[in-house]
């Protein structure tokens, strides 16, 4: 039978990553993405800004909204407190069951709870699932018509506070307009792009990193 992407790219982290290593299963998903096959990663250079986001703020909660094959999952992971939660969410279970296997190669399976689900209906739930008040920092990288309507859900549901931040992956390529004109206009938030390019290409694309003013 034919292997999908995601599973040749768990192969190539399997082969060239040194198990319980976060930087080498990061190092192996970048080499496969850049020389063997593209994939929607956050890539190196878009990543470096992620890190940076995450070691300014040394989050005690960070939510992930589109785990993919867990390539920032692991970036974000590596990066947090020993008591830290960090949530990520996935609805695509062929897509789950391969980033718990890179996250389990990285040796990062204890400091991350990767939900199957929708964010739509997982958003309200994760107060009294998880015991989680708000959360510090939010990563946004799955469908883009999704990320206005889940900050919105966010808001409802009382999971940010003063101070918390949304960094959001994809802003100009492919795209979130009705997210960015929102995140912008509110004086709810304090907007600011970060200008890079498209994971692994010369094409432009950024992160925008919000902070939730309350
Ligand atoms: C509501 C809900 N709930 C839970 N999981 C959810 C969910 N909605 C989606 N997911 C999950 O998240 C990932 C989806 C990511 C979508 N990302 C992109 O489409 C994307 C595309 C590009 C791209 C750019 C130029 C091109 F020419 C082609 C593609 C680059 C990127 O960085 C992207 O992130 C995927 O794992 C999906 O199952
Ligand atoms: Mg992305």
């Amino acid at each position: 039978t034919q292997s999908t992407r995601p599973q040749r790219l768990l192969s190539a982290v399997q082969k060239n990553a040194t198990r319980g290593d976060p930087c080498s299963v990061v190092r192996a998903i970048d080499d496969f993405c850049r020389h063997k096959e593209w994939a929607m990663n956050v890539g190196d250079e878009k990543g470096c800004i992620l890190d940076s986001v995450v070691s300014e703020m040394n989050p005690a909660a960070v939510l992930e909204l589109g785990t993919y094959c867990g390539y920032s999952t692991v970036r974000i992971a590596r990066l947090l407190p020993p008591d830290a939660k960090f949530i990520t969410l996935e609805f695509n279970p062929g897509f789950a069951a391969i980033a718990r296997q890179v996250i389990a190669w990285a040796g990062l399976e204890e400091k991350v709870q990767l939900v199957e689900g929708a964010s739509g209906d997982w958003i309200p739930k994760i107060k009294e699932q998880f015991g989680i008040k708000t959360f510090d920092l939010v990563f946004l990288d799955h469908w883009k018509d999704r990320y206005l309507p889940d900050t919105k859900l966010m808001e409802e549901c009382g999971l940010l506070r003063k101070g918390s931040v949304l960094l959001a992956d994809n802003v100009i390529c492919p795209g979130t307009p009705d997210y960015l004109e929102y995140i912008r206009s509110s004086p709810k938030y304090e907007s600011r792009y970060f200008k890079s390019h498209l994971e692994y290409t010369k094409v432009e694309d950024g992160l925008e990193k919000s902070i939730f003013l309350g």
